[in-house]
């Protein structure tokens, strides 16, 4: 069997000032899975994705990334990509240029770069703007310049932070169904932080439910994968469930997190 692309014993995360922004967190992504971190603010939810994204390192621990250590990430097969809630365009840049910077950062031949650019334009339906500049794009189009210039570098696992927290709701659906069927289509491994409960019943396959003070898992909760995110399902006694059932979890590590600030004062 292979490795799991992330798996995670016992990592915690002491800040330098004292603050423990995590305490022993267990965690195994396997691939294809759409794995989301929803909780209370300060639960520790950025914290863990730094953690995985090798941006913080861990005070206890193991992490492993598909098997091994960070050092063999970036490989064929063991690719990681970011997408945060700012966009972050170069606003002198074309979309397409804008694309391109992880693969001219490589120093992909230009042809080649280019092409794959474009693919990466098409699949988040944005090819007739390549040519445009960021100015020219509504808020929904530049997250999906930034979704675009992820899946350039064809990431084993993208990481998201937040992505469409800035959107309105309607652009948000439309881009909760665009990754849905990417991620579930292509089998692309996701960790995915949300503020919103509707998102992430929407979009996961596992829900980690966070609680605060300190900072850790509260709960599990598995969705089936093989439900197809679409507008129907959206519309859905089944998504209305699932909503519910977080909605509690989510109240309970709400209450969890209150008591544990009570204690500290
Ligand atoms: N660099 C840091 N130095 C000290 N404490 C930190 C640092 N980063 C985060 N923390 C603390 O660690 C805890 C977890 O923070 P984190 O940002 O991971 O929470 P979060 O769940 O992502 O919050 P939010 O939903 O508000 O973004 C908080 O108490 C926070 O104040």
């Amino acid at each position: 069997m292979s490795s799991p692309v992330l798996s995670l014993s016992s990592v915690e995360k002491i800040f330098p000032n004292g603050v423990r922004g995590l305490s022993p967190v267990d965690l195994s992504v396997e691939k294809g899975d759409f794995v989301t971190l929803i909780g209370p603010s300060g639960c520790g939810k950025s914290t863990l994705l730094k953690l995985i994204a090798n941006l913080h390192t861990p005070s206890a621990g193991t992490l492993n990334w598909w098997g091994g250590g960070f050092k063999d990430v970036g490989q064929k097969g063991r690719r990681m990509a970011f997408v945060f809630q700012d966009a972050t365009l170069m606003p002198w840049a074309t979309i397409v240029k804008n694309v391109r910077l992880p693969l001219d950062l490589e120093k992909v031949e230009r042809t080649t770069a280019n092409k794959r650019a474009h693919a990466a334009l098409e699949r988040v339906g944005l090819g007739h703007v390549a040519d445009q500049y960021p100015a020219q794009l509504s808020g929904g189009m530049k997250m999906r310049v930034s979704i675009a210039r992820a899946l350039v570098t064809e990431p084993d696992l993208l990481l998201m932070d937040e992505p469409f927290g800035a959107l309105d709701e309607f652009t948000r659906n439309r881009l909760d169904e665009e990754m849905a069927r990417l991620c579930y289509e292509d089998g692309l491994t996701t960790l995915f932080v949300t503020h919103a409960l509707h998102e992430a019943a929407f979009l996961s396959s596992r829900v980690m439910v966070m609680a605060a003070h300190p900072g850790r898992i509260h709960a599990q909760y598995e969705i089936d994968r093989g439900i197809v995110r679409d507008e129907t399902f959206r519309l859905s006694d089944q998504f209305a469930g699932i909503s519910k059932e977080l909605a509690i979890l989510l109240e309970d590590a709400s209450r969890d997190s209150m008591i544990g600030q009570e204690a500290r004062q």
